[in-house]
Parts: structure tokens; C-alpha cells; sequence
């Protein structure tokens, strides 16, 4: 993985792991999904062909039918969905429509209320790294100390090395040694980053990853994304970020109310609707007024 890093997303796109043509993720909603076959695929006018050297995809992670509750309230209901190596995954949905409940039940950290999660990928020392909505750091240590704690948590030959290449590639090399205390939310963020995907996982599960950054730094964070999956890592992320999304993901499911409504490649999803941006895919799809925050639990009277 390097850490270089373009501020127009030109070099990202043409660095994409592969066409978004190819569906790691089934367009149906709430069906159980794998991916879809060539000769299932309808031809798309807005990419380009699927060369014939991209590799499978295979799904590292299957979503089949899961329900999350907390207590008596349902916020998660028969969702169905992959997440496959070698692509990148994007969660989006209004807020509170249940993506951080559904990316910490993939991650294994929340168990499933109702239907499975199944782990498929190899059978790593660590199989899944997972940047919390808000990552924190045990105070006292300083960046690097704390990266490398985690290095040799995973196991890693050598810490010192594994944990200075990665804060080069998360553009925290010339932070080293401060504070983790004295960071700036952003930069908390990116030792967040170096941490889920120390050890190299099959799987990083990034909640939200680009929130607070600037756009140059989002924009390198949604390359990191990319190059991990061009490295073979099944990458999950949620993201506001709608433009970052439609640029850099191979597959994306929204999320609205606890139910995935689309999923399916961003180029599919534009297609099927006959919009020019994922951003009107998603206004066309949710169903919530903008401005209000659905709630689950509260019923409308
Ligand atoms: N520990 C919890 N106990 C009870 N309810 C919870 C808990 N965590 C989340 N919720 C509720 O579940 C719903 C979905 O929350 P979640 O954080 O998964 O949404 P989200 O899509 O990630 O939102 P955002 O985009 O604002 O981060 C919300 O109504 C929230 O209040």
C-alpha cells in the first residue's frame, strides 16, 4: 500500500481496482446476495466493459437475513448483503438509520438479533479491523507508541517498522511523537485508520472515515480504501460523503430505516434509475424527509 496521494481523484479513478460493472452486490432488495454471474449482467451504457483479467471477488462476509434490535427497539430488519475481497464496500443512509448497528454486526461486535453473519475469508491472525465512529486512545502514549502497540497485539515480526510504514500511509508520519491527548479529531481519526488496518485483515470496517477530515485528507483516506482493496482486502466503510462514495466504490448499499433499499455497483444503481449522480439516486430512494432524523421506536401518531 502506498501512501500517495492525488487531490482531483483522477489517479483513484484510473487506479480503481477494477470496472464497477461486475456486481459484488445484489441489486434486489433484502434478498440474500453473492455475485452475480457475467451472463446475469446487464450490458451498462455509462462504464466500460469488464476487462476479462479482473479477478473474482469472493464474499468475505454474508449478511443473511439480520435483525438487530436494542431492546424492544428494531433498528436493523432482514438486511442481506456481501461484502467481497478486493473491493471497496460503502454503507451510506440518513443518520440513525442503523449503518454503525449494521457495521459493528459484520464486524462481530454486536451480535445479531435475528438471521447470521458468516465469516468466509482465510483464517488470519486478526480477520477483521474495525475503526469506531469514534475512535479513542488510551492517553499518555505517544502516536507511534500507540500504533506499535497494536502492531505487536496483531503479531507483526517487527512493530517499529510495521507501525512507522503505516503512519506514512495515513499521512501521520511527521505526528509520531505527540500525544495521542494532543491530537486534533481528524488526526485521532487516522491513528484510527492505522490501527483497523494494522496487521493487514481480510477485512476493515471503517465507520464513517472521512468524517472531520478536510477534502484532501478524505480524499487520501478514500484512497487508502481503494488501495487496500486493489491489495485484496475486503473493505467495508459508511460515509456521508456522497461524491467520495460514487467515485471510489465498487459496490454501496443504502440504508434507510433498518432496510437496505439499493445495492448494487454505483454505476448499476445511476442506471437503473436514469440519474447522473448517486446523489440522486439516494434523494430518489429515501424515503425520510430532509431535515428530520427518523427515529426507530417512535411511532408517528
Ligand atoms: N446502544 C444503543 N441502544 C439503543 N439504541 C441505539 C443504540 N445504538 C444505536 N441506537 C439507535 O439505533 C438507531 C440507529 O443508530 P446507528 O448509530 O446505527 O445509525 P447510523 O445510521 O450509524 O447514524 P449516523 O449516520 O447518525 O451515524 C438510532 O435510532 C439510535 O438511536
Amino acid at each position: 500500500m502506498t501512501g500517495d496521494t492525488d487531490s482531483n481523484g483522477e489517479d483513484r479513478e484510473r487506479n480503481r481496482p477494477s470496472s464497477r460493472t461486475d456486481s459484488s452486490m445484489s441489486t434486489n432488495t433484502n434478498t440474500t446476495t453473492g455475485p452475480t454471474t457475467d451472463a446475469e449482467q446487464e450490458p451498462n451504457e455509462t462504464e466500460t466493459a469488464r476487462p476479462d483479467d479482473v479477478p473474482d471477488r469472493p464474499p468475505v462476509l454474508e449478511a443473511d437475513d439480520v435483525d438487530h434490535s436494542y431492546g424492544p427497539v428494531s433498528v436493523l430488519e432482514n438486511v442481506s448483503t456481501t461484502v467481497d475481497a478486493g473491493a471497496v464496500t460503502a454503507l451510506i443512509g440518513p443518520n440513525g438509520s442503523g449503518k454503525t448497528t449494521l457495521l459493528r454486526t459484520l464486524a462481530g461486535l454486536l451480535e445479531p438479533t435475528g438471521g447470521s453473519v458468516t465469516y468466509r475469508g482465510d483464517d488470519a491472525a486478526r480477520r477483521i479491523g474495525y475503526l469506531p465512529q469514534q475512535p479513542a486512545f488510551r492517553p499518555g502514549f505517544t502516536v507511534l507508541e500507540t500504533v506499535r502497540f497494536y502492531s505487536s497485539l496483531v503479531g507483526a515480526d517487527e512493530p517499529d517498522t510495521a507501525a512507522v510504514d503505516r503512519l506514512e500511509t495515513v499521512g501521520l508520519a511527521d505526528a509520531a511523537d505527540r500525544p495521542v491527548e494532543a491530537l486534533s479529531g481528524g488526526m485521532t481519526r487516522l491513528v484510527g485508520i492505522a490501527q483497523a488496518t494494522i496487521g493487514d485483515p481480510p477485512v476493515v470496517v471503517l465507520d464513517e472515515p472521512a468524517s472531520g477530515l478536510d477534502p484532501g485528507m478524505s480524499n487520501h483516506v478514500f484512497e487508502i480504501a481503494a488501495e487496500l482493496a486493489a491489495e485484496g482486502t475486503a473493505v467495508l466503510l459508511s460515509s456521508h460523503d456522497l461524491s467520495l462514495v460514487d467515485r471510489t466504490a465498487d459496490a454501496v448499499a443504502l440504508l434507510d430505516d433498518g432496510r437496505i433499499v439499493r445495492q448494487g455497483p454505483p454505476a448499476s444503481m445511476r442506471a437503473d434509475l436514469e440519474v447522473d449522480s448517486l446523489r440522486a439516486v439516494y434523494e430518489q430512494s429515501v424515503a425520510a424527509d430532509a431535515g428530520t432524523v427518523r427515529v426507530q421506536g417512535v411511532t408517528d401518531e
